[in-house]
């Protein structure tokens, strides 16, 4: 019949060649908006992103007219089936525009956002409000932060965000979704993938629940009972992070062995090393696998400090494909500590990614799946901070405990938050919660899981969850708390590759080739393959597993029960209200 599957091969060379163009010039104006925050550069970003709509849904209607199950060529299938998702493309072109204005309305809102002393500077949220927030052990000032950001973002995203949801299910239903929960799900190939996400979370509670029960122990020695009740949630503004989504930064107060303390990687970075050095740095682990290095592109068109000609940026971090092979950057507001290091080396995953697959179609050019994007860089991180200089024998050292005690305050605080956010996203698009409780579902969703509480009561005129940069900027997240797990699989299929022997958390896969190897057969199938075979591809299973998680913090959590027992802890928060002693 007509649409057979000759045509289709043609039909997808004339979508490769187009869709460079297009793309090209869509990541174009948009890196110039969002590193020159101005009218014209958002008009024009609004512009591209209108001619790619166009071009996304002239194939997408003509990939609808073939019998893709009457194909052979398992690739045209899997590239006809990808292009006929639409995503908001599907909208008329008038809501197209407006949707389009209220997403480049709450980012920029976001990236523009400050608190204002109340004589003097306005400070914005990178590096000021993050580094009060990390730094700060006065709860008052902490609070100022706290509620001040949230006042100034949470508030004006409010109203919009009420319209992005109904255009944002309008465009999921015309793709076929029942709402755009529900699209951002299909990502995953996966018709169980709420339980799935559900179970492995079970499977983490435990951990996390020994960590904030420890955590708050050394909070109340700090703070005392009037701000932290033992039988209660911690309040969310004394863990170190505008969202308490990392406790990383609190680390002096809840040291296990404070007479061991390990070396403070940012003090010894201050005043030696300048942003482009750390990238430099973070490189080099990626070379010493044997994978590819950046070419000079990306060193000249990088935006690796924020300006300071005045020009408004958005600085939430990320690597950019221009999606023509040569041309892959990085956009970060770099401060010089070693959590900035790390998220370098996050980025420098994504760069990673982008050189490996890019001889692909431009339509496999992404992860396995968003969540293998995500964990590329991370897993690098893992080797990076495991400090393997601690190299004792046998049973955990002091040092040790600290080590890990540092990583589990990154990664296994972030459990319940990466769960929740989209959590509740996925409640809102699905119409279960209502926007008339928008505020109080995300603090319920907060206190289930992360056993958090605000530091002053609440109202629905607040929007709290605006005041995280994915929400405002319509950025899935469940792919984060995916990456997490995924991330130590990666971990322990790496370190086996490498040879290493002995307990997980003392691999350092530095220099190992056999890694690289097993990491680059990965990376060049782009998005080519269903994830679970790319799985399998590296860790010989083709199912998400925790194991390698608690197999990795398995010391640690022996350390926290035995520490929780003898205190004679209660794990959780059975007082589950929120009390606000501050304010007393
Ligand atoms: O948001 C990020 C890092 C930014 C990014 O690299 O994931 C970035 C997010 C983003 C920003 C603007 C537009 C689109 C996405 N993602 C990328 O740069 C990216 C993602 C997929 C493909 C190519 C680039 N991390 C999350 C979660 C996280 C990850 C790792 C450690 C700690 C915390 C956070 O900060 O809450
Ligand atoms: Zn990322």
């Amino acid at each position: 019949e007509l649409y057979n599957e000759t045509v289709a091969k043609a039909f997808l060379q004339f979508y490769e060649h187009t869709a460079q163009v297009v793309w090209n010039q869509f990541m174009e104006a948009t890196w110039n908006y969002v590193t020159n925050i101005t009218n014209k550069n958002r008009e024009e970003m609004l512009l591209k992103d209108m001619e790619r709509s166009q071009h996304t849904l002239y194939f997408g209607t003509r990939a609808h007219l073939f019998k893709i199950d009457d194909f052979q060529d398992p690739d045209v299938k899997r590239m006809l089936s990808k292009l006929q998702n639409v995503y908001k493309a599907a909208l008329p072109k008038d809501e197209l525009q407006e949707y389009n204005q209220i997403l480049a309305y709450m980012k920029t809102t976001y990236s523009m956002a400050q608190v204002c002393l109340s004589e003097g500077p306005c400070l914005p949220l990178e590096p000021d409000l993050e580094e009060i927030m990390a730094t700060s052990r006065d709860q008052e000032e902490l609070l100022w932060a706290w509620q001040g950001w949230r006042d100034a973002v949470g508030l004006q995203v409010r109203m919009t965000f009420e319209r992005y949801v109904q255009l944002s299910n309008k465009a999921a239903k015309l793709n076929g979704y029942k709402d755009m929960g529900a699209m951002w799900r299909s990502a995953y190939e996966s018709d169980t993938l709420e339980r799935d996400v559900e179970q492995l979370y079970e499977e983490l509670q435990p951990l996390y629940l020994n960590l904030h029960t420890y955590v708050r122990r050394a909070l109340y020695r700090f703070y005392g009972p009037q701000l932290i009740n033992l039988r209660g949630p911690i309040p969310a503004h004394v863990l170190g992070n505008m969202w308490a989504q990392s406790w990383v930064s609190i680390l002096d107060l809840v040291l296990p062995f404070p007479e061991k303390p390990p070396e403070d990687v940012t003090r010894i970075m201050r005043g030696q090393v300048r942003p482009k050095k750390m990238f430099q740095e973070a490189e080099k682990f990626f070379t010493s696998l044997g994978l590819l290095s950046t070419p000079p592109e990306f060193w000249k068109n990088s935006m690796m400090e924020r300006p300071t000609d005045g020009r408004e940026v958005e600085c939430h971090a990320s690597a950019w494909d221009f999606y023509n092979g040569e041309d892959f950057r990085i956009k970060k507001c770099t401060e010089v500590t070693i959590e900035d290091l790390l998220s370098i080396f996050h980025q420098m995953g994504h760069i990673q990614y982008f050189l490996q697959y890019k001889n692909l179609s431009v339509i496999f050019r992404t992860g396995a799946n968003p969540a293998f994007e995500e964990a590329v860089g991370s897993v690098i991180t893992l080797s990076a901070s495991s400090h393997s200089q601690l190299l004792t024998r046998g049973l955990l050292s002091q040092e040790e405990v600290n080590v890990l005690m540092s990583i589990a305050l990154e990664m296994v605080a972030f459990i319940p938050f990466a769960y929740l956010v989209d959590l509740f996203r996925w409640k809102v698009f699905d119409g279960t919660i209502q926007k008339a409780v928008y505020n109080q579902e995300w603090w319920n969703l907060r206190l289930k899981y992360q056993g958090l509480c605000p530091p002053i009561p609440r109202t629905e005129d607040d929007f709290d969850p605006g005041a995280k940069f994915h929400i405002s900027a319509s950025m899935p997240y469940i792919r984060y708390f995916f990456s997490l797990v995924l991330q130590f699989q990666f971990h322990e299929a790496l370190c086996k590759a490498s040879g290493h022997v002995g307990p997980l958390h003392r691999c350092n896969i530095y220099n190992s080739k056999n890694a690289g190897k097993l990491l680059e057969d990965v990376l060049k199938l782009g998005s080519s393959k269903p994830w679970p075979e790319v799985l399998q591809k590296i860790t010989g299973e083709t199912k998400v597993s925790t194991k390698a998680l608690m197999t990795y913090f398995k010391p640690l959590l022996n350390w926290l029960v035995t520490e929780n027992v003898r205190h004679g802890e209660i794990l959780g928060w059975p007082d589950f209200s929120c009390t606000f002693g501050n304010l007393i």
